[in-house]
């Protein structure tokens, strides 16, 4: 499995990131190439890993088992045109991390019904902790399939949703997801502050209870809402804090934002197919 040749086309932040944890996890750099407009980027991703760089987009796709697409949403046209010619005399997959793009689009600017991975994934991927969900469309094989989830549980978890449209879900709740913890932790460091703590004593009891709690939720095999109650004792201090939440509709919040989210995604996905 480790053998297979990846090409990358756009050598920025998820692409290094995704790069790095692939070779921690043993996959040879020597069957790594990226390709990229900016010398800078490549300069900056061979400082993460000996892989072969270049400019030229074709030549880093030409011979590729999987062909990973990581530049902004707005250029993917231009890059699909750049590699069509390559793609058309391969059967190579096509993965793609950017926001939006349907995979009808790809199959039509690159002129053929390529196999192609969609995957949203986010940034703790940069550390080896990224959440990804995945959609293929029905010219992947099984093989494929089980390059690309090597690929992204390289630089965290995967799950593969059933239908395309299940995507906007999967940004709403993980893509754009690191965003609403760093707001929500954000809150409490300035709570703290208004209580009478001094921000960096606020901030590193924030941060540290967050990472508990997320691994009491991954680690504990317990239910969330078991591991909430046991927090909350009867007439103690949490109780007054959950029913204040409660009583000022924290669960509609989070329910309103998450489909404004998904909302968003549906509309790029209308602009860019
Ligand atoms: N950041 C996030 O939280 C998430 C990002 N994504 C997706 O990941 C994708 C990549 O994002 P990210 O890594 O942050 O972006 P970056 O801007 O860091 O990397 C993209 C790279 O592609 C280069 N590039 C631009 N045009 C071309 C071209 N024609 N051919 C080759 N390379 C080109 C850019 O160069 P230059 O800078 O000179 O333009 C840049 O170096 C996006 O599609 C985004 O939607 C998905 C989920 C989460
Ligand atoms: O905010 C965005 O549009 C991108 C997609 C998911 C995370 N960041």
């Amino acid at each position: 499995m480790s053998d297979f040749s990846i090409a990358f086309i756009g050598a920025g932040n998820m692409a290094s990131s995704i790069i790095g944890g692939l070779t921690a996890s043993g996959h040879r750099a020597a069957s790594i190439h990226a390709a990229d407009v900016s010398t800078e980027s490549l300069e900056h991703l061979t400082r993460v890993a000996p892989v072969t760089t270049g400019t030229d987009n074709a030549a880093a796709a030409s011979g590729a088992d999987v062909i990973i697409l990581a530049v902004k949403p707005q250029v993917m046209a231009e890059v699909c045109a750049s590699i069509a010619p390559v793609v058309a005399e391969s059967d190579a997959l096509i993965l793609t991390i950017a926001a939006g793009v349907p995979i009808a689009s790809y199959q039509r600017w690159l002129h053929t019904a390529a196999p192609v991975v969609r995957c949203m994934p986010n940034t703790p991927s940069l550390l080896g902790s990224g959440a990804s969900g995945l959609f293929a469309s029905p010219e992947v094989s099984s093989l494929q399939r089980e390059r690309a989830q090597a690929i992204m549980d390289a630089v965290g978890t995967s799950v593969w949703v059933e239908e395309e449209q299940q995507l906007h879900a999967v940004t709403a709740v993980s893509g754009s997801g690191p965003a609403y913890f760093f707001l929500f932790m954000e809150s409490m460091v300035n709570a703290g502050e208004r209580l009478g703590l001094d921000r960096d004593t606020a901030t590193a009891l924030v941060q540290q209870t967050c990472l508990g709690a997320a691994r009491m939720a991954l680690e504990s095999g317990v239910p969330l809402d078991e591991l909430r109650q046991r927090v909350t004792s009867p007439k103690g201090t949490t109780e007054r804090a959950i029913a204040s939440f409660e009583a000022q509709g924290l669960r509609e919040l989070v329910h309103n934002a998450l489909t404004a989210c998904s909302a968003r995604s549906e509309e790029l996905s209308n602009e860019l197919g």
